[in-house]
């Protein structure tokens, strides 16, 4: 009766044939027709065989390094015994990496009638294909669905998750007996079953992809019809056996295999020679360059051999993809560079490289750094980079032959967008590329427009707790992968929220949950993540300190006087039109830093002549009188803010004790760095200052300055938000925040700058919170579950994209004048003050951060908000206490009310 065929059908369906058919033929007598067209492959493959494949592949050392690795030894060797078609089926799905099977047996859902009658909940799922009803001998079938059999009820799904037909009330007996090749009539439409889905693949959301079974994979999607198509066309050309041979034995690692300690990339599978070996070169080992592997952490090397397999497409067919989300710290740049030079000058087949130019987008803060980081590992001569500044144009490196690199900034690359496009790049690694996760902004856009299949996106910020930004990254590595937006919605996204919701019926819990754990699956297989403990032994020390500084008498009648304002009191009432609140909490945040930058504001508004901002114009005229008639702002006297005064006495007190160690002084306002810039000079303190005023093409040579060992700088003056992300400035070994943000994310950047790989000395970080105010709440906020909500976990989201309740308001406009700290109040602990938690350690207790992939995705936990119960494990302790065991706090005891301090990698650490 068919006469056109549903997708699925074009494709084969899996739930009825084997999985892996190339287009445009039948899966049957599929190897005899290949191995009749194309000898060569039969002699090929035995060559292969016969030289070191398999025994590389089975090589303990590289084995040892990877899972992965040994994952596909087990492949190849599983394609090794099988034979005729069935093998080539399981060669397709052993590539595939999926550890499901689509066949279920029918007797695991195939229920006797009596049972059926029974119990109205009991489901049956069908993949079928449907049309509408119609008289006509020649049926058109208009697309693939799922039926989905529920009693005497049934739903029909398309395969973006739509409902497209429903009913109830249906006869049983027309739902007893569904059965392959059975045409039914249901709901104005005729469909016919094609196979039987298991109560698994419904649930994971794999019957929604076509093809079944594991789905972006066999998917037909771009990449894969273009690695399909025509399989024959370029096939290896007969040549002699002797001629073969001499090409084989010419083409040679280019670094020896097997000395000891040698990396050597996993050989591609017989699938992956088939589809991009066509010319029949023979097998070469491709080896890290032993100059490179002598420096390697394990956890690099992993990571090394990860990306090779992703970019070269050997863990998912035709996708060349990679996402590397390793926390902060691990050597992102050092395991791409590594990969540049690998595949720069080796590969597989016939030891041919595998790229010739690279593109390395990163933010202008790094663009040098990147340049660095090639010279550090490669020297000057391996591999030729070209930067892009202001002086050195994209034509330069269009022109020259000599770079085969190039480094970029984003904003630069937008810039020179249709330079960039002239050129054929074969890998792209977006750095820092979180920010991609908009598929809507400029940016990435112009990056999707480049043609180039293999991308790379690097990561220290957690990137899976907003499904939809989640969705952009992975859309961006692997276009297509996840169906389009609008399926990927319905399939994933919308059970996955769904689940989440505490009132979710334990059905839903239940869909959301494993629809998450697929999606993990899948992504997972180009997703890799490692967390700071696979460093941390190769670190020294960390003391991490919170501070509580008690505010000055300035501080405290301003911000007396601002919480009994008007406008305080509308907010209080709900009226938070024009967000008056934000407007008060900026106040609040300047007021803890220094009074003199609430009193500029002030000013400021006073020349402005916006007449429209009546709220901060009234509230600014109460604060005014508050501050003494003859208020000078510029004389920044160190006693007005609580906090300076703590950090003036830190700072001489780091320069007495620890003369040849320097300070990174972190803030995420420019006039706040103006104040500490000013006390650096009062002091006498040498400092640099990275901020975004800093042009580009300074930033590189400003941080290796402070860097160096002759360098004659104490004080590194930092603005997180402009260059707090992938900066190393491990000259400094104390590092102190000045102020908190309610994004975590933006304090975790900032406090990995300095504990990180090259750090000699131990690593003292110090958070500055003023006590009772507005800094204490956002502290708490950040380490309450509740904070941890996805609007603050992402770099970009700031107090705006926050929603506040009337309730928390009241909490955030409340000034605490009695206690020496709230945070230590709200964890309910028996202390006063005195007790010190010195038995367990902050590496000891998990914590679970928000994340809408679920608990499948809660693996890590090392550079997370830490939680209050965790706080609670901290050493703590009043300022009153006379005994403090740290040198550094015993100074400036005397401004302090409170200190948590929690010791990582715990030896000689003060
Ligand atoms: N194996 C290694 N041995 C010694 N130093 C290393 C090693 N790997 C990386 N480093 C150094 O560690 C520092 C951090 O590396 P890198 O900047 O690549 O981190 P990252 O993962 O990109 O972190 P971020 O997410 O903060 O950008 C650099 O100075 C780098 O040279
Ligand atoms: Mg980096």
């Amino acid at each position: 009766m068919r006469r056109s065929a549903a997708p699925s059908q074009l494709q084969g369906n899996s739930f009825k044939k084997p999985k892996f058919i190339p287009p445009g033929r039948s899966n049957s007598c599929l190897n005899e027709e290949i191995t009749q067209l194309n000898p060569d492959i039969k002699l090929f493959e035995g060559a292969a065989n016969n030289n070191t494949f398999l025994q590389s592949q089975n090589d303990p050392r590289i084995c040892s390094l990877n899972l992965s690795t040994e994952e596909s030894t087990r492949e190849i060797n599983k394609r090794d015994n099988c034979s005729g078609k069935y093998c080539f089926e399981a060669c397709a799905r052993a590539t595939l990496n999926s550890p499901h099977t689509v066949h279920s047996p029918p007797k695991e859902i195939t229920l006797s009638k009596g049972q059926e009658e029974e119990s109205d909940s009991l489901v049956k799922y069908f993949s079928v294909v449907w049309c509408k009803a119609s008289k006509k001998k020649h049926k058109k079938w208009e697309g693939d669905a799922v039926l989905i059999v529920k009693g005497m009820s049934f739903t029909l799904k398309d395969l973006e998750g739509k409902d497209i037909g429903k009913g109830i009330g249906y006869k049983f007996k027309e739902f007893e007996k569904i059965e392959v090749g059975q045409t039914l009539m249901i709901c104005g439409k005729e469909i016919e079953v094609m196979g039987i889905i298991s109560p698994e693949d419904f649930s994971s959301g794999r019957c929604f992809q076509l093809g079944g079974g594991s789905p972006a994979i066999s998917n037909s999607s771009q990449a894969l019809r273009k690695c399909f198509s025509n399989p024959f066309k370029r096939v290896c050309k007969p040549g002699s056996k002797e001629n073969r041979q001499n090409d084989f034995q010419s083409c040679k690692p280019r670094h020896d295999p097997y000395t000891p300690n040698s990396l050597v990339m996993p050989r591609p599978d017989k699938n992956h020679q088939w589809m991009f070996n066509k010319t029949c070169f023979p097998l070469v080992d491709v080896v890290i360059d032993p100059h490179l592997v002598c420096h390697l952490r394990p956890h690099q090397k992993e990571g090394i051999i990860f990306l090779y397999e992703c970019v070269m497409g050997m863990r998912m067919n035709g996708r060349c993809g990679a996402i590397l989300a390793d926390e902060m710290g691990l050597g992102k740049t050092l395991q791409c560079i590594s990969l540049i030079w690998t595949l720069q000058y080796q590969g597989p087949y016939g030891g041919k490289p595998v790229i010739k130019k690279t593109l390395i987008v990163t933010p202008g803060s790094l663009v040098n750094n990147w340049r660095k980081e090639f010279q550090k590992w490669l020297g000057n001569e391996r591999i030729k980079v070209f930067t892009v500044d202001q002086d050195h144009k994209v034509e330069e490196f269009i022109k020259s032959t000599l770079y085969s690199v190039l480094i970029i900034s984003y904003e630069m690359l937008l810039r020179s967008l249709d330079q960039i496009k002239t050129i054929k790049f074969d890998l792209l690694i977006c750095d820092e590329g979180h920010r991609l996760k908009n598929s809507s902004i400029k940016t990435t856009a112009a990056l999707i427009s480049l043609s180039c299949e293999k991308r790379i996106i690097l990561t220290g910020t957690p990137i899976q707790n907003d499904l939809q930004e989640f969705f952009a990254l992975i859309d961006f590595v692997n276009p297509g992968i996840l169906g389009p937006l609008s399926s990927y919605r319905k399939i994933y996204e919308e059970p996955i929220i769904l689940s989440r919701e505490p009132s979710a019926p334990e059905e839903e819990k239940e869909l959301g949950e494993r629809r998450a754990a697929e999606l993990t699956r899948l992504t997972g297989l180009f997703i890799l993540r490692r967390t700071q403990e696979v460093i941390n032994k190769y670190l020294p020390p960390k003391i991490d300190n919170v501070v509580f500084c008690r505010p000055g008498a300035l501080q405290i009648e301003l911000y007396r006087k601002l919480l009994n304002s008007q406008v305080v009191r509308f907010c209080l009432q709900g009226l938070l039109e024009n967000s008056p609140h934000l407007i008060c909490i900026g106040a609040l945040k300047k007021l803890c830093n220094h009074p003199c930058l609430l009193f500029n504001s002030i000013k400021e508004k006073e020349c402005s002549s916006d007449r429209d901002e009546n709220e901060e114009r009234s509230l600014y005229e109460v604060l005014l009188n508050v501050f003494p008639a003859d208020y000078n702002p510029l004389l920044v006297t160190e006693k007005e803010s609580g906090k300076l005064q703590v950090l003036s006495k830190l700072l001489a007190v780091i320069h007495e004790l620890r003369p040849t160690e320097k300070v990174v002084l972190v803030s995420n306002y420019t006039k706040t760095l103006d104040i500490l810039q000013e006390v650096c000079k009062r002091h006498g303190y040498a400092y640099k200052r990275l901020d975004g005023q800093t042009p580009v093409s300074q930033r590189q040579q400003i941080v290796e300055g402070f860097n160096s060992k002759y360098s004659t700088d104490f004080i590194f003056l930092l603005s997180s938000k402009a260059g707090g992300v992938g900066l190393n400035l491990i000259g400094g070994s104390h590092l102190i925040l000045y102020d908190i943000d309610w994004n975590p994310a933006t304090d975790i950047q900032a406090m990995s700058r300095v504990w990180r790989d090259g750090q000699k000395h131990p690593v003292h970080i110090y958070r500055l919170l003023t006590t009772g105010t507005i800094e204490e709440k956002i502290y708490q906020r950040q380490i309450s579950k509740q904070g941890l909500s996805e609007a603050v976990v992402d770099l970009t989201k700031t107090s705006e994209h926050i929603q506040f309740s009337v309730e928390e308001l009241k909490n955030v406009f409340t000034l605490h004048e009695n206690s020496q700290c709230v945070t230590h109040d709200l964890l309910d602990c028996e202390c006063i003050g005195e007790k010190d938690h010195t038995g367990d350690s902050l590496e000891k207790f998990v914590v679970s951060r928000h994340c809408q992939l679920g608990p499948h995705h809660q693996k890590s936990n090392s550079l997370k908000p830490l939680s209050m119960s965790q706080l609670k494990q901290w050493k703590h302790f009043s300022g009153d206490n006379f005994n403090l065991p740290d040198p550094f706090l015993e100074r400036i005891r005397e401004n302090v009310s409170f200190f948590f301090q929690n010791i990582t990698n715990q030896a000689s650490a003060i």
